[in-house]
């Protein structure tokens, strides 16, 4: 099932594009990276191909059709920033089981301890709440996963904790990975195909 953009060109309101005419295809079991200066759009065009953004131009599909919008999502974005991803007035468990219930081996691979289960968000690191984030999004039924920004705010080994748990798993269901990423050495060493997003006007 292949994730497909034609032809997408995207601006807020009357603004200057952001990009247009944006052509994108990722295969299942890819691993492949969106680069581009701060600004360009990565983030934009991320939430364009996760559904939550619909482009002005152009389509966004999935296996030939439409992203879906509502029940749990194929195509899974993790962003920088896990406090904002996260419901504060909900239990770590209660928002990690929300789409999905994941075994406990997949906890211990990202380095999840069962104690941190029955915590408030605002009672774990942001390195710990990470590591939530990105077990939520792998579900059984996520094709894709979009990393934008997904490690950039934590530590060499955290960030390669959760990086070899990840490729394990892209690789046993065939799940293709975007990683969005300004570290030109992560960029490298994860992925086999590099794309730039271009303005392109
Ligand atoms: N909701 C919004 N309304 C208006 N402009 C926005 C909105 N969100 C983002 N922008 C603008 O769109 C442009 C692209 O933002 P985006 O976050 O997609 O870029 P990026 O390439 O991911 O940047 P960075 O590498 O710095 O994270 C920026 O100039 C930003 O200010």
């Amino acid at each position: 099932m292949q994730l497909d953009a034609k032809d997408v060109g995207f601006r807020y309101g009357n603004g200057e594009w952001l990009f247009r005419g944006v052509n994108f295809t990722i295969n299942p079991g890819e691993i492949v990276g969106i680069v581009g200066p701060s600004g360009q759009g990565k983030t934009t065009f991320a939430r364009i191909l996760a559904g939550f953004e619909n482009p002005i131009e152009g389509t966004v599909t999935l296996g030939g059709l439409p992203v879906k919008k509502k029940g749990y999502q194929p195509i899974q974005l993790v962003f920088q920033h896990p406090e904002k991803a996260i419901n504060p007035r909900w239990k770590m468990q209660k928002s990690l089981r929300e789409g999905w219930e994941p075994e406990r081996a997949l906890l211990e691979a990202f380095g999840i301890e069962q104690e941190w289960l029955t915590r408030w968000p605002n009672e774990l690191s942001g390195g710990e709440l990470q590591r939530f984030c990105v077990v939520r999004a792998l579900g059984p039924e996520t094709r894709f996963l979009i990393a934008d920004e997904m490690t950039t705010m934590l530590d060499a080994i955290t960030q390669a904790q959760i990086w070899h748990a990840v490729l394990e798993i892209a690789k046993k269901r065939e799940m293709g990975v975007i990683v969005i990423s300004h570290e030109a050495k992560l960029i490298e060493r994860l992925c086999s195909r590099v794309v730039t997003l271009n303005k392109n006007e």
